[in-house]
C-alpha cells in the first residue's frame, strides 16, 4: 500500500459523511436546497476536502439569508448563532468533516490550497469561489462588490468644479429662512445636502421618515436646473426606485414639491415645463430593461442608459447585484442620487448597500475642504462634533438629515427609541396611552388571536382604520358613486391603504399565513366577503413574481373587484399613483392574499394606521431593524400586537448584521 493512501481513504469517507450531514441538515429545513446542491457541485469540481464542502454549503446557505460572503473568522468560531442552529447542527458537522481550522488563519490556509477557490492576486482560473483576505464569496458576488466600491469610489472623488456664490444665491431662494426655533436645532442639513450633491458624481441623502428627502431633492432638481443655465431644457432626469409602488410615491412628492416651488419662483425658472419632461417614475427593473427569465438588462456598460441625472428613492431595498447593474449602466457623466433610509431592513436579497454605504453617516466625518464649501455655498456651519481632519471621499458626498417633520409625537419617539435600541424608552413611549396629539401609538401587549381580529377589522378606538372601512364601500358599489366605476375603484383602493397589518414572520398562528387564513373567515362570518373558492369580490392580494406578460411586479398589491363590463367575472385594480390598472383576477398565477403581509415587502408603502404582530417565540429574523421599519410604515396611528411582551425587547436588542466587504472595499 501506498504511503497516503490511508489518509486518503479516510478522506472520502469525511467527504461522504459530510455530504450526507448535509443532506439531513436539507431534509430538516436547516439548510436550503440549493446550499446541498452548490456543495455537491464543488465537489465535482475537483478534488473537494470535506471542509471546503461545509465552507461551501454555508456560504450558499448564507448567501440564501442576504449575505454577500462568509467571514472565515465566523467560521472558525462557530457560525451556529448565524444561521439560527441551537440543535447541535454545527457539531455535527464538525464531527463528519473532521477536524476544522480553529481560526481564520487556518481556514485561509486550507482555502486557497483549493482547486475550486480563486484567491485574489493569483492566477485566475475562473474558478466559482474567491477568498479575498478573510472572506470566502460565491465568484458573482465579489465581482459585484468589488465593482460596486470602485465605481462609488470614483464617483465619490470625480470633484465637479462649482461656483458656491451661484448655489448660495438659488439656496436662499430654494430654502425658507430658518425659522429661530429650528435654528437652534443645528444646521439645515437640507440645504447642506444640496450643496454637497452638487459637488461630484454620486449623492447620498439618507434620513428617517419624514426627513424631507423628497422635498430636498426636488429643491435639488430645480437647483440643477438653475445652475445648468441654457442647457436646462436639455438635462435628462430620470427617476427610479425598487418597487413600483416606491416610484410612484417618488414622482408624486417631486411633483408636488416642484409645483409648490414653481409658484413660489414665478418667472425665474420655468420649473413646469422642465418638470413635465422627466417623465413617469419608473422601477429600476424597467428603467435598466429586464428581460423576462434572464438576470440581464438592455442597459449595461456596452449600452448605457440615457440620462444626465438619476435619482433613486428607497435605496436601502436596492441589493448588491442590482446596484452593480444599475452602476454599470449609468453613463459616467451621469449623475447619481441615492435617497434613503440607511436604519430600515436591507432587502431580501444579498447585500445591504445603503447601509454599508452610510456606515460613518451618523458622525458626518467631514474635512476641512466640504466644512469650508458648505459655509460658502449654504451660510449653514457645520458642527464640531461632525467634521474630521481625514474624512474619506465618500464621507463628503453624504448627508444625513436628522430633524422628522412628520413624525414630532410618539411614533417618532418609539421608532428613535427602537433605533437606538432603547427597550425601556420603547415599552415607556407604547404603555404612554393616548398622547397630547391623539392616541398615535398603542400596544396590545400578552394579545390574543382574538385581539388580532377584531383590531383587523375594526380599528381599534382612537385608530378607527381596519379593513371593514374598505369592505364597507366595495359592498356598496360603484352605483352609489354615481356610476362612477373608476372613481368607486378609486376610493376603495384608497380605504385599503387606511390599514395594514404587518407581521415578522411568514409562518404560524402571528404570522402572515395563520392571520390571513384567520382574517378570511373572520370577515366571511361577518358578511364583508362572501369567499367562493380562491378569488373572491374584496380580495386583497400581493404579487409574489415579476410577470412580464401582465405587467404586474413582485410586490404589487391590489384588489379584488367585479369586472364591470363582464358580469360574474373579476378584475384586479392597482394603483399606480394616480392611475389605475387592472388585470383579469384569473390571468394572475403568482399572488397570494394580503391582509397580512411581512413588513419585509411593507417596505415603500405607508399606512394611515399601521399594526404590527409580533410571534410568540424570537426568531432568526427578529431584528431592531425589522422593528424599525414596521413602526415607519405607520402614518398617523401604530399599534403594535405582542402575544408575548418579552419579544420585543428580545427584538431590539438584536442587530441584523450582514457580511459584506464592501465597508472595507469602500475605504481601500
Ligand atoms: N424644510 C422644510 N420646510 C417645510 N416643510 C418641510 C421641510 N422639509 C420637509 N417638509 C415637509 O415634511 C413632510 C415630509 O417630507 P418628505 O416627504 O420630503 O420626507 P421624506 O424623508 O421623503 O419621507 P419618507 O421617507 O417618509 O418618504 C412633507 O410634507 C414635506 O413637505
Amino acid at each position: 500500500m501506498k504511503r497516503g493512501a490511508p489518509d486518503l481513504a479516510l478522506d472520502a469517507e469525511r467527504i461522504e459523511v459530510t455530504l450526507s450531514v448535509l443532506d439531513g441538515l436539507t431534509e430538516s429545513g436547516k439548510l436550503r436546497r440549493l446550499a446541498g446542491a452548490f456543495a455537491r457541485f464543488v465537489g465535482t469540481l475537483g478534488h473537494a476536502p470535506a471542509p471546503l464542502l461545509v465552507a461551501s454549503a454555508l456560504l450558499s446557505e448564507l448567501e440564501g439569508r442576504g449575505h454577500s460572503c462568509l467571514v472565515l473568522a465566523d467560521l472558525a468560531h462557530d457560525p451556529s448563532a448565524q444561521l439560527g442552529w441551537l440543535d447541535g447542527e454545527w457539531a455535527a458537522l464538525k464531527t463528519a468533516a473532521g477536524p476544522l481550522p480553529k481560526n481564520a488563519a487556518g481556514w485561509r490556509n486550507l482555502l486557497q490550497a483549493c482547486e475550486q477557490v480563486w484567491p485574489v492576486g493569483d492566477l485566475d482560473f475562473n474558478q466559482p469561489l474567491v477568498l479575498d483576505g478573510e472572506r470566502l464569496y460565491l465568484r458573482r458576488y465579489w465581482r459585484d462588490e468589488t465593482m460596486v466600491a470602485a465605481t462609488v469610489r470614483r464617483r465619490a472623488e470625480a470633484a465637479r468644479g462649482i461656483d458656491a456664490d451661484v448655489v448660495r444665491g438659488w439656496l436662499d431662494r430654494l430654502f425658507e429662512p430658518p425659522a429661530d426655533a429650528r435654528a437652534a436645532a443645528g444646521p439645515d442639513w437640507q440645504k447642506i445636502a444640496c450643496a454637497v450633491a452638487l459637488r461630484s458624481d454620486l449623492a447620498v441623502i439618507t434620513g428617517g421618515p419624514g426627513t424631507g428627502k423628497t422635498y430636498t431633492v426636488a429643491r435639488l432638481l430645480a437647483l440643477l436646473f438653475a445652475m445648468a443655465g441654457e442647457g436646462a431644457a436639455g438635462l435628462r432626469i430620470a427617476l427610479a426606485a425598487p418597487t413600483g409602488k416606491a416610484a410612484a410615491r417618488l414622482k408624486q412628492s417631486i411633483d408636488t414639491a416642484l409645483d409648490e416651488l414653481a409658484e413660489k419662483l414665478g418667472e425665474t425658472l420655468p420649473l413646469r415645463e422642465l418638470a413635465a419632461r422627466m417623465g413617469a417614475a419608473r422601477t429600476l427593473h424597467s428603467l435598466l430593461g429586464a428581460r423576462p427569465d434572464t438576470r440581464s438588462f438592455a442597459y449595461h456598460a456596452g449600452n448605457p442608459l440615457d440620462v444626465d441625472v438619476l435619482i433613486v428613492d428607497e435605496a436601502s431595498m436596492v441589493h448588491l447585484e442590482m446596484m452593480a447593474s444599475l452602476l454599470a449602466a449609468l453613463p459616467p457623466h451621469a449623475r447619481l442620487i441615492l435617497l434613503g433610509d440607511k436604519d430600515q431592513l436591507a432587502s431580501v436579497e444579498a447585500g445591504a448597500v445603503l447601509g454599508d454605504l452610510c456606515a460613518e453617516a451618523e458622525d458626518g466625518n467631514y474635512a476641512e475642504g466640504t466644512v469650508d464649501y458648505v459655509r460658502a455655498a449654504t451660510g449653514e456651519e457645520i458642527p464640531e462634533h461632525y467634521r474630521t481632519r481625514d474624512g474619506g471621499a465618500l464621507a463628503q458626498s453624504i448627508v444625513m438629515l436628522r430633524q422628522s417633520r412628520r413624525f414630532g409625537g410618539p411614533i417618532g419617539a418609539l421608532a428613535l427609541a427602537v433605533n437606538r435600541g432603547d427597550a425601556d424608552e420603547a415599552r415607556a413611549v407604547l404603555r404612554a396611552g393616548p398622547a397630547e396629539h391623539g392616541d398615535r401609538v398603542h400596544w396590545i401587549e400578552g394579545a390574543r388571536p382574538a385581539d388580532v381580529l377584531a383590531l383587523a377589522i375594526d380599528g381599534r378606538p382612537g385608530a378607527p382604520q381596519g379593513y371593514r372601512d374598505y369592505l364597507t364601500l366595495v359592498k356598496e358599489g360603484p352605483l352609489a358613486w354615481g356610476t362612477d366605476y373608476q372613481a368607486w375603484v378609486r376610493a376603495v383602493l384608497r380605504r385599503f391603504e387606511g390599514f395594514r397589518l404587518l407581521c415578522a414572520v411568514r409562518a404560524g398562528e402571528w404570522g402572515v399565513s395563520g392571520l390571513n387564513e384567520a382574517i378570511e373567515q373572520r370577515l366571511d362570518s361577518a358578511r364583508l366577503i362572501r369567499r367562493r373558492g380562491e378569488w373572491y369580490v374584496g380580495r386583497p392580494v400581493m404579487v409574489t413574481r415579476n410577470d412580464y406578460a401582465t405587467g404586474v411586479y413582485n410586490g404589487d398589491i391590489g384588489l379584488t373587484l367585479p369586472d364591470p363590463l363582464r358580469p360574474g367575472s373579476l378584475r384586479v385594480w392597482f394603483a399606480d399613483g394616480d392611475a389605475i390598472r387592472s388585470v383579469l383576477a384569473t390571468r394572475l398565477r403568482d399572488v397570494e392574499t394580503a391582509f397580512a403581509m411581512t413588513v419585509h415587502k411593507s417596505q415603500g408603502s405607508e399606512f394611515t394606521h399601521t399594526a404590527m404582530v409580533l410571534p410568540r417565540e424570537v426568531n432568526a429574523v427578529l431584528a431592531r431593524e425589522l422593528v424599525y421599519t414596521g413602526i415607519t410604515r405607520a402614518r398617523e396611528f401604530f399599534t403594535l400586537v405582542s402575544p408575548n411582551p418579552a419579544v420585543l425587547g428580545q427584538a431590539i436588542a438584536e442587530r441584523t448584521q450582514r457580511a459584506s466587504g464592501l465597508r472595507e472595499a469602500l475605504l481601500r
